[in-house]
This record gives structure tokens, C-alpha cells and sequence, in this order.
């Protein structure tokens, strides 16, 4: 498993796993091992806004996806998301903790069939995913013609 020497495991931002920066859209999410499931914390600012104090959707899917990509860490598997269902139950407001934690529901060959679920301080749902992953040879990540962090080589490649 790949997890820092405090049991957390490396920032990462869904294009570029394992590099250490911050995704895309600005949201930090540290994450960390506790059992079988990936947990997190992240909380929004403006930057993620889509109605007034209110997180744009597409954020919240994106540190669902995140989350997900964690998982592929502790898993030293490499995969990527060939699909992901997100459902919002509740709006997710700005400037508010959150929680966030994902795991693995079941493998099947190449298929990685992963769960995520964003949570208010109080532990409340307010959006779930469900996703599929498709482990893919490291070398499917050489097609944007970037350097890969190291780190990566030491990771599995099989896609069987
Ligand atoms: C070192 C560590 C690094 C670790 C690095 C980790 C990076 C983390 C990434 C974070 C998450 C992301 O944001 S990833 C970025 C967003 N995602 C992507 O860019 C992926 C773009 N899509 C693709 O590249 C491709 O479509 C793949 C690789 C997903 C699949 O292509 P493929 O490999 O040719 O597979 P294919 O034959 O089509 O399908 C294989 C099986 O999966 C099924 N399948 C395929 N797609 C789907 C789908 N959307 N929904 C349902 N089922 C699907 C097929 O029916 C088939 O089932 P059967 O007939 O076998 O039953």
C-alpha cells in the first residue's frame, strides 16, 4: 500500500496522481487509510461555487472522483474512471468541513466497481457515487506526452 509514514496517503489530483498538487479546481483533499476505506476532508470556497454558497455539482463529482483515485493509490493500481454516477442528496455548502470516503466494492478482472460518499460535519449525506474503473497499463498516462512522477514505475502495471 502506499501511504505516507503518518498513514496518509499522497495529494493527488485526478490527471496526475501520486504528483503532490492540488486538483484542478483548487480543492485540497487529504486523505488517509482507516481500515478498508479511504477517508477524507475537504471544504469549498468560491471557487467551487455554482448557485449563490452553494458547491457546483461538478466539484462535488470531482472530489468524489478524487476520492475514488485514492483508492487506486492504496491499491498501487493503475486505472482510470470509465464511468460515474453521482447522486446529490442534499446541497453542499461552502466554507462547511466536509467529509469525504470511498472503498472498494468489488473487483472483477480489470473492472474495479469503487464507492464514495461526500458527508456534512455531522455526518449527513449530501452526494454518493458509484463508479467504474478500468485498470489500464501505466503506459495508457505517456498519451498527454508528460513526464510521469516517479513513483508510478513502482506501481503495478498488469491489467490482468
Ligand atoms: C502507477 C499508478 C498510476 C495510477 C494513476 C491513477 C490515475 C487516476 C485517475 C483518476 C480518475 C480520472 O479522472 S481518469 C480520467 C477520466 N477517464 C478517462 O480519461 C478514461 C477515458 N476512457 C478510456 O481511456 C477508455 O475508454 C478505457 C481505458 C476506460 C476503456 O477502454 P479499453 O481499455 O479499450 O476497454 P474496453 O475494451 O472498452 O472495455 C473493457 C470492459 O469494460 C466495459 N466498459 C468500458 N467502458 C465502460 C463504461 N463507461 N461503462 C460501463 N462499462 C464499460 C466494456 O464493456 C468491457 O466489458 P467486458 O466486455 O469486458 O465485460
Amino acid at each position: 500500500m502506499k501511504m505516507m509514514s503518518d498513514g496518509t496517503i499522497p495529494e493527488h489530483h485526478p490527471h496526475c496522481l501520486g504528483c503532490g498538487s492540488e486538483n484542478p479546481a483548487g480543492m485540497q483533499l487529504r486523505t488517509r487509510l482507516d481500515g478498508d476505506v479511504v477517508r477524507g476532508e475537504v471544504t469549498f470556497d468560491r471557487r467551487q461555487q455554482g448557485a449563490p454558497g452553494i458547491a457546483h455539482g461538478g466539484a462535488v463529482a470531482t472530489v468524489l472522483d478524487d476520492a475514488l483515485g485514492s483508492v487506486l493509490v492504496v491499491l498501487e493500481t493503475p486505472a482510470v474512471t470509465a464511468n460515474l454516477n453521482v447522486s446529490f442528496r442534499a446541497p453542499t455548502l461552502l466554507h462547511q468541513p466536509l467529509h469525504v470516503e470511498a472503498r472498494v466494492v468489488e473487483r472483477d478482472g480489470r473492472k474495479l466497481h469503487l464507492s464514495a460518499r461526500l458527508m456534512d460535519e455531522q455526518y449527513t449525506t449530501l452526494a454518493e457515487a458509484t463508479a467504474l474503473f478500468l485498470v489500464v497499463d501505466v503506459v495508457h498516462f505517456t498519451q498527454g506526452g508528460e513526464a510521469l512522477p516517479e513513483a508510478w514505475s513502482t506501481w503495478g502495471s498488469s491489467t490482468t
